[in-house]
C-alpha cells in the first residue's frame, strides 16, 4: 500500500514547479490519483492536487489533512491535458491544474488569531497590566470567540496591528487558518412516507382532529409522495409536526444535492427543420468518426449564415446518442446568447452554459451535473475546456478565428491548441468552425492536419450581400469631411425608409481618438502610459484606454503653451453624434466597451436591437459577431482600416476577418441585403477580398507574404517581454536575457528578434521590451527556455504562439 501522496500545491507561484511529498493518514484510505486535498504548507493550509502515489521512508513529512471531495477531480484526460499545458506553455503544473478548478482554487483560507495552546493567564494579566485595557480586551475577545479573523477583531477599541504584534510576541496568542470549502454542495431534505399509503391513510383517520397539522402532512403525501421544505412552508407544517410523525415511524426524510441554475433563459422548442445538402455532407463526414470513437479534426468552412450552427447541434445530438459528452466553447459568451438559446432549445437540461457571471459556487454546480452525468453538454467561453467530463465525443469551436480564444494571463494558452490535445488523448473529435478560418487553421486543413469541409453557400441560396467600397482619399479630394459618407447615408436612409435595421461599425471609442496641438505637434499622452489619450465626450474628459486614468482637457499646450489644440480621429460616439444628426427620428443604440460595463449589459442591447426596439446598431466590432438578425440589412463599415496600419503581421488577417465578418450580418433573412465600406486603403487585398466574401482570395495573397517573412504557419512565434519601472534598467535586463538565450540562436531553424521596445513602451508605469523568437523546432527552443529557468521570473512573460507581437 502507498502511503506517500506527491502533492501539487495550489499556489500560483511560478517558483514552485515541483511537487511536495505528504503522508497519507491511515483514516483516508481512498485518497488516490487525481485527488484534491487540504495540506499544511509553511504555516498554512493550501489545496493540493495528488499526483501520483509512493511508498517511501515517512520520517518528517506532513500529513495530509483532509480531502475536499468524495470522488478524485481529476479523471486521467484532465491529469494529462494539465500536464502537457504545462510544458507547452511553460508554466507551473499548479497553474495549469487550477484552470480544471472553478474560481482557480478550491478553498478560501483566512487568517486567524486564536489563544496559545499553554497560555498563562496569570502571566498574561502581568504581562498586560502595564498596557492600555484595550490588549485586555483584545485577548479575552480571542479567549472567548476561538479563532477570529482580523476583521472580526478591526471592531475593537485601540490600534488592533500593534495589540496584535505584541500579543504573538509574547505568545499569548497564535496565527492560524480557517480554510473553508468553496462551491460545497447545496442540499434540501425532502419528507417521504416509510409505509404504504393505505396504512398512512389509516394513521391519519386515528388522529384525533386536534392534531390537526399531522393529519395534513400525512394526507399531503399520501397525494403527493414527497414534499420539500417550501412544500412543508406553504402548507404551514412546521420542523416538529415533522419530527412527531417521524418519530412514529411513520415518514422519513432524505437528503437530495439542488444546483443552482442561474442561466434561466426561457427554453423555446425548436421545429425540426431539413439540413441542407451543405449540411448533410458535413454530417456524413463527421458521423463515422463520431461513431468510430477516433480522434479526428475538421475545419468547417463556411460562410457568414451558412449554418453551420445546426451542424454542431447535429454533431452534438449524435456524440449524446453514443453517450458521450461535448464541450461547446463561443469566443465571449455574453455575445453569443444566440447559440447558447439554440442549443438549449434543442437539448434542455442536457446543456450546462459557464457564463462568467457565475458565482464560484453556481460554477461547483455546473461542473458537479457535468460529472454525475446529469448533464452532457457545457457550453461556453475558453474556461469551459476544463470540465470534467469523462467521456468525451466532441469539442466545438465556434468561429475558432477569434483571439478572444487565447488567454492572455499566464498560463497563456490557446483554447484551439489545448481542445485538439484534450480530444486526441481522448479519442474525441474536434470541429473548428468559420467563415473566416485563422491562416494557421486554414493551411494546416489544406495540408490534411484537418479535415476540410466548404459549406459555400448561405441557407437557401440566400445572396451574400454586395459591398460597395468608397474611397475616403477621393471623398476628402470632393470636399467631403464627414465620417459619413453620401453612399453610407444613402444606403441607411433606405433601409430606414423600409423599416429594416442597420449595423454600423467602427472599431474605436471614444469621441475622438486623440487630441494634438497644432502648433507644435504634441500629441497629449497618459502620464503613466506611452499611449495617446482619447476624448470622450461625456465629461469632457481625456482618458488612457490602458490604465483608464481620466485627465481634463487642458486650454493650452503643456508643451508650447499654444491655445491651438485640436481633436482628430472619430471613435462611436462622434459617429453617434453624426447619425443623430443626419437621421433624427431614427432610433439608435450603441454598443462599445463604455456603454456594457453593467451585468448583461450585451444581451439586452442585442435583444432590443433584436426585437425592433431600435432601428440602428451602433458599435466597436462587439456589433460583428455571430448575431443573426434577419431584419438587418445594410451594414455600414466607417473605417475599415482601424487595424490595417497596426506593425503587427496579423493586421491583414485581422481587417478581413473583421470586414467580412461584419458584412455577412447583412440579409440572412429573406430580405436583400448591401454593404457600404469606408477606406483610404481600397486597394489593400484584405479590404478588396473582404468586400468580395472571398476567402480563398484573402488567404493566397496572405500566405505568399507568411512565408517570405517565415511567420506562422511557416514558424513558431515565442514573445518574450521584460519589464520594469526603470527605463534604463529594463533594457538592461533585456539585453542580458537576450545575451542568455544565444544556445537558443544557435540552432539554424531559430532566429532570435530583438530586445525592442513594445509598441506601448510603458504600461502603468512599467516598461516593456520584447523579444521575439521565430523557430521552426519548438521543442528545442522551449526546452531550453526551460533550462534557463526563466519561465520563474516575476519580471519576464514568455508567450508561446503569442497572438499579439507588439
Ligand atoms: N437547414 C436549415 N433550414 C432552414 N434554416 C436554416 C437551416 N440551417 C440553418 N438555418 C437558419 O439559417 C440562419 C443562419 O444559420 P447560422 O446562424 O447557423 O449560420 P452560421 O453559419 O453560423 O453563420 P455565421 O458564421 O455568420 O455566424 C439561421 O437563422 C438558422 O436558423
Ligand atoms: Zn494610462
Amino acid at each position: 500500500m502507498s502511503n506517500i501522496a506527491q502533492v501539487i500545491v495550489n499556489i500560483p507561484a511560478r517558483s514552485i514547479d515541483k511537487p511536495f511529498s505528504y503522508l497519507i493518514p491511515e483514516q483516508l484510505p481512498a485518497i488516490d490519483i487525481g485527488w484534491r486535498v487540504l495540506v499544511p504548507f509553511g504555516s498554512r493550509k493550501v489545496e493540493g492536487f495528488v499526483i501520483s502515489l509512493e511508498d517511501e521512508p515517512t520520517d518528517g513529512l506532513k500529513s495530509i489533512l483532509a480531502v475536499l471531495d468524495d470522488y478524485p477531480w481529476f479523471n486521467d484526460n484532465m491529469l494529462k491535458t494539465a500536464e502537457w499545458l504545462s510544458r507547452y506553455y511553460l508554466c507551473s503544473p499548479a497553474e495549469a491544474m487550477r484552470l480544471f478548478v472553478p474560481g482557480l482554487s478550491g478553498i478560501k483560507s483566512t487568517k486567524a488569531y486564536q489563544a496559545a495552546h499553554a497560555i498563562d493567564c496569570e502571566q498574561a494579566s502581568i504581562l498586560l497590566a502595564a498596557k492600555p485595557a484595550e490588549y485586555r480586551t483584545v485577548l479575552s475577545y480571542i479567549l472567548d470567540h476561538g479563532p477570529v479573523s482580523q476583521a472580526d477583531l478591526a471592531k475593537l477599541p485601540g490600534s488592533i496591528e500593534t495589540i496584535l504584534k505584541f500579543l504573538l510576541q509574547h505568545k499569548l496568542i497564535i496565527h492560524t487558518d480557517t480554510v473553508l470549502k468553496r462551491g460545497k454542495a447545496s442540499t434540501i431534505r425532502l419528507i417521504n412516507l416509510t409505509v404504504s399509503k393505505e396504512s398512512a391513510a389509516q394513521a391519519e383517520q386515528a388522529l384525533p382532529p386536534s392534531k390537526s397539522a399531522q393529519r395534513r402532512l400525512l394526507h399531503a403525501l399520501i397525494q403527493t409522495g414527497e414534499l420539500s421544505p417550501t412544500e412543508l412552508r406553504n402548507l404551514h407544517i412546521s420542523a416538529d409536526t415533522v419530527r412527531k410523525l417521524t418519530s412514529q415511524g411513520l415518514v422519513a426524510s432524505r437528503e437530495v444535492q439542488i444546483f443552482r441554475n442561474s442561466y434561466n433563459t426561457i427554453i423555446h422548442k425548436v421545429d425540426e427543420i431539413t439540413l441542407t445538402t451543405a449540411q448533410q455532407q458535413a454530417l456524413q463526414q463527421i458521423g463515422p468518426v463520431l461513431k468510430a470513437g477516433i480522434h479526428k479534426s475538421f475545419l468547417i468552412h463556411g460562410v457568414t449564415g451558412s449554418g453551420k450552427t445546426q451542424v454542431y447541434i447535429k454533431a452534438v445530438a449524435e456524440a449524446r446518442g453514443l453517450n458521450r459528452q461535448a464541450i461547446v466553447l463561443v469566443p465571449e459568451i455574453a455575445l453569443t446568447s444566440q447559440i447558447v438559446a439554440r442549443f438549449q432549445a434543442a437539448f434542455g437540461q442536457d446543456v450546462v452554459v459557464m457564463h462568467s457571471k457565475l458565482s464560484v459556487g453556481e460554477r461547483h454546480d455546473a461542473w458537479r451535473r457535468l460529472h454525475s452525468g446529469q448533464a452532457g453538454i457545457v457550453i461556453g467561453a475558453r474556461s469551459a475546456l476544463f470540465a470534467p467530463v469523462d467521456n468525451l465525443g466532441v469539442i466545438i469551436l465556434d468561429e475558432e478565428h477569434e483571439f478572444t480564444y487565447k488567454q492572455e494571463d499566464s498560463p497563456r494558452y490557446h483554447a484551439r491548441q489545448v481542445a485538439l490535445f484534450r480530444a486526441r488523448i481522448a479519442g474525441a473529435a474536434v470541429i473548428l468552425g468559420s467563415a473566416t478560418p485563422s491562416v494557421e487553421t486554414y493551411h494546416q486543413a489544406l495540408s490534411g492536419e484537418h479535415t476540410l469541409i466548404t459549406m459555400d453557400k448561405r441557407v437557401d441560396n440566400v445572396p451574400l450581400p454586395p459591398v460597395t467600397v468608397v474611397d475616403m482619399r477621393e471623398e476628402l479630394l470632393k470636399g467631403r469631411r464627414s465620417v459619413i459618407s453620401p453612399a453610407l447615408t444613402e444606403m441607411l436612409a433606405e433601409a430606414l425608409f423600409r423599416k429594416e435595421q442597420a449595423v454600423i461599425l467602427l472599431n474605436r471609442r471614444g469621441y475622438s481618438t486623440f487630441v494634438l496641438c497644432r502648433e507644435c505637434g504634441h500629441v497629449l499622452k497618459c502620464r503613466h502610459c506611452d499611449i495617446a489619450l482619447v476624448y470622450h465626450t461625456p465629461g469632457h474628459s481625456l482618458r488612457c484606454h490602458y490604465c483608464q486614468e481620466r485627465h481634463t482637457v487642458p486650454d493650452t499646450c503643456p508643451e508650447c503653451g499654444s491655445r491651438y489644440i485640436r481633436y482628430f480621429g472619430a471613435g462611436t460616439q462622434k459617429v453617434e453624434e453624426a447619425l443623430n444628426a443626419l437621421f433624427p427620428t431614427a432610433k439608435i443604440i450603441r454598443m462599445d466597451q463604455d456603454t456594457t460595463t453593467k451585468k448583461m449589459a450585451h444581451d439586452k442591447i442585442l435583444a432590443a436591437f433584436a426585437a425592433g426596439t431600435y432601428d440602428i446598431l451602433l458599435g466597436t466590432q462587439m456589433v460583428a459577431k455571430g448575431h443573426d438578425i434577419p431584419n438587418v440589412t445594410a451594414v455600414g463599415i466607417i473605417s475599415a482600416d482601424t487595424a490595417l496600419n497596426l506593425p503587427d503581421f496579423r493586421a491583414a488577417e485581422r481587417t478581413f476577418a473583421l470586414l467580412t465578418q461584419a458584412a455577412g450580418r447583412a440579409g440572412r433573412g429573406n430580405k436583400a441585403g448591401r454593404v457600404v465600406m469606408q477606406t483610404y486603403n481600397p486597394d489593400h487585398y484584405a479590404i478588396v477580398n473582404g468586400g468580395m466574401h472571398n476567402y480563398q482570395g484573402f488567404y493566397e495573397n496572405e500566405i505568399i507574404f507568411r512565408r517570405q517573412l517565415n511567420y506562422p504557419p511557416y514558424s513558431n512565434l515565442i514573445k518574450i517581454t521584460v519589464q520594469a519601472g526603470d527605463e534604463i534598467q529594463v533594457h538592461r535586463n533585456a539585453n542580458q536575457l537576450a545575451a542568455e538565450l544565444s544556445p537558443v540562436s544557435a540552432n539554424a531553424a531559430t532566429t532570435v528578434i530583438g530586445p525592442f521596445p513594445a509598441s506601448v513602451a510603458k504600461v502603468k508605469d512599467i516598461f516593456r521590451v520584447n523579444i521575439l523568437i521565430k523557430t521552426k523546432d519548438m521543442a528545442e527552443v522551449t526546452g531550453h527556455l526551460a533550462n534557463l529557468n526563466i519561465a520563474c521570473r516575476k519580471d519576464v512573460i514568455i508567450d508561446i504562439d503569442p497572438i499579439n507581437v507588439l
